[in-house]
């Protein structure tokens, strides 16, 4: 089938063909020009309380690789920063470059990093997470940009399972995971209101990107770089360049937390 993708026919200048919110007023990913950003002293600091036994599950889509988490209890929450209410972690997953100048999907100041982290919350006023989905205020996606530097030991564990996640809809048990190990000292961040960045592409997300990158080595990003986009029969073809470019800001305001 002609699912949606990253590749030439079914890629990102594709996606309005089915689609056709990518065309929309508040479109993500952004570039972050700091300068431009608003120091904003009404937002709060981010709360960010993850229960390590709500990890689940470890999934290859097809598009990324998503860590799944039991969302049914206020157990692995994200609370302050801009949102109001509480939002349940729901998932974490990543955009990378076959190559180490790409794969982030914000920018700051044109800057892309080779891989950002994506954690996915969805706001409990909302009866579920499809229901918040659709929703202007209904989902808040921390953002985290990966830097080549020293290996990330909290990082490895993650890696370590994707050997037996390398195709498309394979997934395992991954118990016991704190998703808190992969955010960086500082919780300073830049907040505007966007969409998702893979179809549906639903302008129902709260950004809140962090200003500070935690570190990955060049081996550890071949780990990412080994996984497939295919199925266990198709041709393989490696899981990489799964980013979707910079969309125009069209007006909106990005805040910062700190000066
Ligand atoms: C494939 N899309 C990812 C999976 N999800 C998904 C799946 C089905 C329906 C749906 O909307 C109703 C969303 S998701 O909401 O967990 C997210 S968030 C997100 S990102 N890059 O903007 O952070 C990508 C995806
Ligand atoms: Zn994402």
């Amino acid at each position: 089938s002609h699912g949606w993708g990253y590749g030439a026919h079914n890629g990102p200048e594709k996606w309005e063909e089915d689609y056709p919110v990518a065309n929309g007023p508040r479109q993500s990913p952004i570039n972050i020009v700091p300068k431009e950003a608003q120091y904003d002293s009404s937002l709060k600091p981010l709360k960010l309380r993850y229960d390590p036994s709500n990890a689940n599950g470890i999934l290859n889509n097809g598009h990324s690789f998503q860590v799944d988490f039991v969302d049914d209890e206020d157990s692995s929450t994200l609370t302050g920063g801009p949102i109001s209410g509480t939002y349940r972690l729901k998932q974490f997953h990543f955009h990378w470059g076959a190559g180490d100048d790409r794969g982030s999907e914000h920018t700051v100041n044109g800057i892309k990093f080779p891989c950002e982290l994506h954690l996915v919350h969805w706001n409990t006023s909302y009866p579920s997470f499809g229901e918040a989905a659709s929703q202007p205020d209904g989902l808040a996606v921390v953002g985290v940009f990966l830097k080549i530097g020293a290996a990330n030991p909290r990082l490895q564990k993650v890696l370590d399972a994707l050997e037996a996640i390398k195709s498309k809809g394979k997934q395992t048990t991954f118990p016991n995971f704190d998703a808190k190990t992969l955010l960086p000292a500082s919780l300073d961040y830049w907040t505007y209101d966007g969409s998702l960045t893979t179809p549906p592409l639903l302008e129902s997300v709260t950004w809140i990107v962090l200003k500070e990158p935690i570190s990955v080595s060049p081996a550890q990003m071949a780990m990412f770089r080994s996984l497939l986009f295919t199925g266990e029969e198709e041709t393989p073809c490696c899981m990489a360049d799964n980013y979707r470019p910079p969309q125009p800001l069209k007006g909106r305001q990005v805040r910062a937390s700190f000066k």
